[in-house]
């Protein structure tokens, strides 16, 4: 699977590779704050009170450039290093979001503002204690810090925000909290300076600066200008990409999760919590913050821990695929803390080793193409937050039935109601029906297609750019223009029904969700369809808002709406063909035996109608076909425990099967003998097979293995041509054709070898994973949804394999009765 870079690269490579992965903004501050702060301790310059920022001296000598040089400055190398491994993550990310030159204009206007509150407040508490707040001279950057934090988390949509892992709050006071607890941690650390940066966000966040912000439009014209352009072909300065949308509002920020303490493990933020308290006592014997009771002397008030606190939540890096079986690295954004191992004990606080394994994340994301991976698209786009988003659809039900009705359809004996766990809404039979009843009927007019004449000719034009088999980004172009278009457009009431965020998707998953699937070839394609949604809407879709009434359709917006496309679209005609939405039909459940199936008339008119007769409360159902897992979580966001249809994904090598023999062999080391080691006869059958190495093969419930799986193992398995009874490449895959004795048998161990080869690439066992969900579900160790659904799915995976084992285990005891007590003995 993914290379173990941890072995590929330098910890040069690897810092440097982090390095390059800072967009331009954040990482310009970062230089200079860093600069200047190696410059003083080189010259051993330390008077800052000449720079720092003083209520008075602004005020009364109008020495208003203090604004701008006492966040550059820093006091040490803890008060540097904190305030920048706080800085850089959510700087970065909201530069991913919004653009460099929309962050650079926030940097300044939270440097402008929460100076400017800290100068007020230090004014207004002048008068109980003068000497107190205006002799107070504040230096670094942590109260823009603590403003890039109000903004995060309103941004993070969560409801509730752990503060240490000791205590929920909701999360609007989530910065109030931190605010008042640094200052208790830290009392020496500068107050106004952080209050000034709080209110300066909440100011951002509600809205009041929007007077002194540029447009989007304007924003993007200065990107056009010199030099701003120029530094546009650099690839570390990301365009600004804000959609801003009449009508119903496009998810253009992160908005959601209804879910309560989302965060962290408890465990992993004690952990944080004593680290926090011993800097504490460490740091506040380095400095004193107190301004000093001799008026003539100034003191400089500073955060060493940060002028602002650090925020977000602690993401577990588990699923590195060259160390995760040993250990897991809880970092809190992406200041590292500590190493735990896989049962959650703290084993060091190796901070060089968990740093490299920092950057090998950072660089394995890199490859994946730097600002196009999931962790920028899950900032950009909203997580779907789950009850709630489909709840807000109840009321509005009846109007899509009348509606449907209105268009000229009609309805006969079905209800929506809410489905069961996360499924959402769901049409249910309102009285008994009988086989054979058409339960929707659909005129060809009320359904939304992208090929039906009706599309505005700019919108198609971009339509017709994008290859046929991206069928769901042509639908979803189209969907989206008659969102924008709200009640100018004939299916508004069908829109106002769509979800506003879809469960489950994975392409809204946080990192830590993302990682905790621990599953490549679904890590794989959420990295390919997020990349797509940026490139597409950064390369292709820019300077088209002709074609969406003026309005830019960012990645957002796609994110959204190719999540309903391949959530609710269907292709009546055949998998080539067209796609379309239907109204009101895609409101059904999936079921692998569904009781309901689709139909197109050849006037284009659709029905739905009843397979079977269905009783009076039961969901109708319709299959999504005979899918994945893989599929059904990365199209629709959910997954089916015991898909007959399931299995678990593997590149083809020889080293595979190599390693599934040493598996069963108990070996420790597979020989790592190549291809032309192999005896000829062996070469040639191989090459016959037509299987190339990096190719796709699976295991499976039925069938338990890919045909060129099992006919390379036999292959491998045999000593001699003659062993392989003169069977071609098409029948040799076969498992119910049986080679002879000892080579069926050697080959049917080796693929339970593969398979516990297989089952070793993740790194918690299945027991982990089902304690896990267990202790989620009863509330005893919360889990935020999407994590919960990457345990779940990543179990489910390890069942599949479990299943194949078992299938192996009694095919060798048919193919060899009197071989039972050999077979495969390993507890998986
Ligand atoms: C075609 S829509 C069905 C209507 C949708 N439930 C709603 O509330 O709008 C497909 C979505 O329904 C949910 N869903 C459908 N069948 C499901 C099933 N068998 N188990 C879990 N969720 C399901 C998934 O969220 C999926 O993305």
């Amino acid at each position: 699977m993914q290379p173990d870079a941890v072995q590929q690269a330098s910890p040069a490579t690897q810092i440097s590779a982090w390095f390059r992965s800072i967009p331009l903004c954040t990482r310009s501050v970062l230089v200079l704050c860093s600069g200047i702060y190696a410059c003083c301790l080189l010259t051993g310059y330390d008077d800052f009170y000449p720079f720092c920022l003083s209520a008075q001296d602004v005020v009364q000598k109008l020495q208003v450039y203090r604004i701008f040089t006492s966040p550059l400055l820093h006091v040490g190398i803890l008060h540097i290093a904190f305030n920048m491994l706080a800085f850089v993550p959510i700087a970065s990310s909201l530069e991913r979001t919004q653009g460099s030159l929309p962050l650079a204009h926030l940097l300044a206007l939270l440097t402008l503002v929460g100076d400017s509150f800290f100068i007020i407040l230090s004014y207004a508490l002048s008068y109980w204690d003068e000497q107190r707040w205006l002799n107070t001279c504040a230096v670094g950057f942590s109260g823009i810090v603590f403003g890039l934090i109000v903004i995060d988390n309103a941004a993070s949509g969560a409801s509730h925000r752990s503060v240490f892992g000791f205590f929920a709050v909701p999360a609007k006071v989530y910065p109030w909290a931190l605010l008042l607890l640094w200052q208790i941690l830290l009392p020496g650390v500068s107050f106004l300076g952080h209050l000034g940066g709080i209110l300066a966000g909440e100011a951002h966040v509600r809205g009041l600066l929007k007077y002194i912000t540029p447009s989007t439009a304007f924003v993007q014209r200065m990107e056009g200008t010199w030099p701003v352009s120029a530094c546009a072909h650099w690839d570390a300065f990301i365009l600004s990409t804000t959609t801003e949308l009449s009508g119903p509002v496009l998810p253009t920020s992160y908005r959601p999760s209804e879910t309560g303490s989302t965060d962290t493990p408890r465990a992993a933020m004690a952990g944080v919590w004593s680290w926090v308290e011993q800097m504490r006592s460490r740091i506040s014997t380095g400095y004193s913050a107190v301004p000093s009771s001799d008026p003539g002397e100034r003191t400089t008030s500073h955060s060493p821990a940060g002028r602002g606190a650090f925020a977000g939540q602690p993401h577990t890096i588990a699923g590195q695929e060259a160390a995760s079986q040993k250990f897991r690295l809880v970092i809190w954004q992406q200041s590292v803390f500590e190493i735990r191992d896989v049962s959650g004990k703290r084993t060091s606080r190796n901070l060089l080793r968990a740093t490299l394994m920092q950057f090998v994340e950072t660089q394995s994301r890199m490859q994946a193409g730097p600002r196009l991976c999931h962790f920028c698209i899950a900032r950009v786009v909203p997580r779907a937050s789950w009850p709630r988003q489909i709840a807000t659809k109840a009321s509005g039900s009846d109007a899509l039935c009348d509606w449907v009705v209105s268009q000229g359809g009609g309805l006969r004996s079905l209800k929506i109601e809410s489905g069961e766990g996360n499924r959402g809404f769901e049409l249910v039979a309102a009285e008994d029906i009988a086989e054979g009843t058409t339960v929707i009927s659909l005129p060809e007019a009320a359904t939304l297609a992208y090929d039906d004449g009706k599309t505005d000719h700019k919108l198609q034009a971009l339509i017709n750019q994008i290859p046929a088999d991206l069928w769901g980004a042509r639908l979803a172009l189209r969907v989206i223009s008659e969102r924008i278009k709200a009640t100018n457009s004939k299916w508004n009431t069908y829109i106002e029904n769509l979800p506003r965020g879809i469960p489950g998707l994975p392409i809204f998953f946080q990192r830590e969700a993302v990682q905790g699937l621990q599953y490549a070839p679904v890590t794989h394609q959420i990295n390919k369809r997020c990349r797509f949604l940026l490139d597409y809407t950064t390369k292709e879709l820019q300077g088209n808002a002709d074609a969406f009434q003026g309005q830019n359709v960012d990645a957002n917006a796609l994110a959204w709406g190719m999540g309903v496309v391949t959530s609710r679209g269907f292709r009546l005609k055949g998998l080539s063909a067209s796609a379309s939405m239907l109204p009101l039909i895609d409101m059904s459940s999936h079921s692998f035996e569904p009781n309901c199936k689709v139909q197109q008339l050849s006037n284009g008119d659709v029905r739905m109608i009843t397979l079977r007769e269905v009783s009076r409360g039961l969901p109708l159902t319709l299959s999504y076909g005979n899918l994945d897992n893989d599929a059904l979580l990365l199209d629709y966001g959910f997954f089916v425990r015991g898909n007959p249809h399931d299995r678990v994904g593997l590149q083809f090598t020889l080293a595979l099967i190599k390693a599934g023999r040493a598996e069963v062999a108990k070996i420790s080391d597979a020989d790592q003998s190549s291809l032309d080691s192999l005896p000829s006869w062996q070469r040639g059958r191989l090459e016959e097979l037509g299987v190339e190495s990096g190719s796709e093969v699976t295991l499976g419930r039925k069938p338990v293995a890919t045909e060129a799986l099992v006919a390379a193992i036999r292959i491998l398995a045999a000593t001699d041509e003659s062993q392989l009874q003169g069977r071609g490449a098409a029948d040799l895959g076969s498992l119910e054709k049986p080679l002879n004795g000892d080579v069926e048998v050697l080959a049917l161990r080796i693929l339970a070898g593969v398979c516990l080869c297989a089952h070793n690439r993740f790194s918690s066992t299945l027991a982990e994973d089902d304690m896990a969900i267990e202790a989620a579900l009863q509330g005893r160790e919360p889990l935020a949804a999407d994590v919960l659904l990457a345990v779940q799915f990543r179990a489910e995976k390890k069942r599949v394999l479990y299943d194949a084992l078992a299938s192996i285990a009694s095919r060798i005891k048919e193919v060899a009765p009197t071989l039972t007590s050999e077979t495969p003995k390993h507890s998986v």
